[in-house]
């Protein structure tokens, strides 16, 4: 034997049956050798009750008529057949037998002490008493000492120690805690009352608990709740187990993730990226082939651009050339005119009448360079040389006049719509009158011409307003935000145009008017009245507060129109 534990499988279990007999307590007081049922140990009875075995009776016997007890001196008279007449003491002899069979029975028990059994004693990792290298497995219930195999065998080897009761660790009788306070006393209970809880549920005896600091509180038996504890950490068992296996799965499924992510073989070893890939390095190879591609088509398309620009140029150039020359041209016919007519009224009046008709058709040939001249357009008399450039969502790039859209503004009779368009166009807020047919007007902001076309709103011009969808890429719908009574009205029609297909792809922008109104509605009551979220779902669409007398909010409206319009399309580099 080395090491802390014993070699167990290296016992027979023979010597679980050296714990003691309990039959071997009986034993005759004289010889001090175990009763039997039989033979020559058996128990006999003396008349003054003590009893003796049967060979110390016959050494004790001296062929008189009486043998004497050697504890009292009484004697017991003896008849013809000897110390076999003695009645044998049948009490003892059933105790022994009884005791003999409850022996047998724990010797079968014994024999389940088998190697694993001790290993489990070992898992609880007492010392040995006597050897602080070993591990213990029994327990003497005389000695009251922590034992191995091996240290049993040896400190309880002689004759009367053999007699000593031992038994596996875990069946050790449990020592019973003594009361904190009261030392003399077994702590019997535990208090469960809340406020004594912390930090564990404080031992008690019965004095703390009937008289003392836990009188009237709620308690329990020291065992019963012990084994409360025991069987909810009995019922957590299949929890904890699940809760394990769950999460073991989860790290595998963990592992496996990083795994591909990382790009592995079969066997967990992370491959070289091009025989095995991993997910990651897969999305790298498409980022950078959609970068790829996204740089090629952008080269191809900043070429495209730049030809654009220089075929503007080029022909911009050769027309103002043109134009350059032409008017060379007339300078010089003119200058040469100017010059003969200079000449012609310098002479004598005879000759000026006689040039008359000469002077005539030059002053003819200015007049048509005159007339020429005037009939120049302001881009020709007086050129700029800025090139407007916008860009479409494709990146083409358009030179030239500002970009055209096209809207159209609905609502109700009254709701400010031409006030709108007129505070936009010119700044101005006049009181209107209702309109009848509609207005058109054009407004520029930044690179783009917003051509708005105003439709009157009262109920019997509403089935005209589809006549104006046609090819509208924007609807502007006003709301008179300080009537609340028609609030429902002008929801049912905006709700209509947005069934409309024609308008399906255009932006909507809805102005709350007429904000300088008091007590009138805010854009956030209008978005909850009219369901806006849900009505214009899958569309661009804003709601802007705005009051067409100070036209506070409408620029604001119209960047948003413009933006929209710019991610749609349309992008302005300015
Ligand atoms: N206080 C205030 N009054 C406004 C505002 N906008 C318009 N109004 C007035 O509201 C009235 C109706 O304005 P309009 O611009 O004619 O309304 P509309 O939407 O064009 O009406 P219809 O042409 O009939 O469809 C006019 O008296 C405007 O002066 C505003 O923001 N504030
Ligand atoms: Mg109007």
């Amino acid at each position: 034997m080395s090491g802390s534990s014993f070699d167990y499988n290296s016992l027979s279990f023979g010597r679980i049956s050296s714990i003691p007999d309990k039959s071997d307590v009986l034993e005759c007081r004289v010889c001090e050798d175990i009763f039997t049922l039989q033979g020559d140990k058996v128990p006999r009875l003396l008349y003054c009750g003590h009893t003796i075995c049967h060979s110390c009776l016959l050494r004790l016997y001296q062929r008189c008529s009486t043998v004497q007890c050697p504890f009292d001196r009484q004697a017991t008279p003896i008849g013809p057949s000897g110390v076999w007449g003695l009645k044998k003491n049948f009490a003892l002899l059933e105790l022994l037998e009884r005791l003999q069979r409850s022996n047998k029975a724990e010797m079968n028990i014994n024999s389940y002490l088998n190697a694993e059994t001790m290993e489990k004693e070992e898992q609880l990792h007492i010392t040995c008493d006597e050897n602080d290298n070993h591990i213990a497995v029994l327990y003497c219930t005389v000695c009251c000492t922590n034992l191995c195999f091996y240290c049993s065998e040896q400190t309880h080897s002689t004759r009367t120690l053999a007699k000593h009761r031992r038994v596996p660790l875990s069946e050790k009788p449990q020592e019973r805690p003594r009361c904190p306070l009261h030392p003399s006393h077994v702590a019997e209970f535990t208090c469960l009352q809340d406020s004594c809880r912390q930090p564990s549920p404080p031992l008690m005896c019965f004095v703390c608990k009937d008289y003392g600091t836990h009188k009237n509180h709620k308690h329990a038996l020291v065992e019963i709740e012990a084994e409360n504890i025991r069987s909810k950490v009995k019922n957590a068992g299949p929890l904890m187990r699940n809760l394990m296996e769950e999460i073991n799965d989860t790290i595998q499924r963990l592992d496996q993730v990083m795994l591909r992510l990382e790009g592995a073989d079969a066997n967990g070893l992370v491959d070289d990226e091009v025989s095995n890939p991993g997910t990651g390095y897969l999305a790298r190879a498409r980022v950078q082939l959609y970068f790829q591609h996204l740089r090629e088509t952008l080269q191809v398309q900043e070429a495209a651009a730049l030809t654009a620009v220089d075929t503007h140029v080029r022909e911009r150039l050769g027309s103002l050339r043109s134009l350059q020359e032409d008017l060379a041209s007339s300078l010089s016919q003119v200058a040469v005119i100017c010059v003969q007519c200079e000449q012609a009224v310098r002479q004598d009046d005879s000759r000026v009448i006689s040039a008359s008709i000469d002077i005539n058709q030059a002053l003819n040939v200015i007049e048509k360079h005159k007339q020429m001249f005037t009939e120049l357009g302001p881009e020709q008399l007086q050129p700029d040389a800025s090139i407007p450039i916008t860009f479409t969502k494709d990146n083409r790039v358009h030179i030239g006049p500002k970009m055209e859209i096209r809207v159209v503004t609905l609502g109700l009779d009254g709701a400010g719509k031409t006030s709108v368009l007129f505070k936009l166009k010119q700044n101005e807020f006049m009181t209107m009158i209702p309109t009848l047919g509609f207005n058109v007007e054009t407004v520029d902001y930044k690179n783009m011409k917003f051509t708005i076309w105003d439709v009157g709103g009262q109920p019997k011009l509403r089935p005209l307003w589809k006549h104006y969808y046609l090819n509208t890429q924007a609807v502007v719908f006003v709301i008179d935000s300080s009537d609340q009574q028609r609030l429902l009205e002008s929801s049912n029609e905006l709700s209509k145009l947005m069934t409309e297909k024609e308008l399906k792809d255009a932006a909507l922008l809805i102005l709350a008017n007429k904000q300088d109104i008091h007590g009138c509605v805010t854009i956030e009551t209008i978005t909850e009245l009219f369901g806006l979220y849900k009505l214009c779902c899958g569309r661009s669409w804003h709601i802007q507060a705005c009051d067409a007398q100070s036209g506070a909010g409408l620029h604001d409206g119209l960047d948003w129109l413009a933006r929209q319009l710019v991610a749609s399309g349309v992008h302005d580099l300015n």
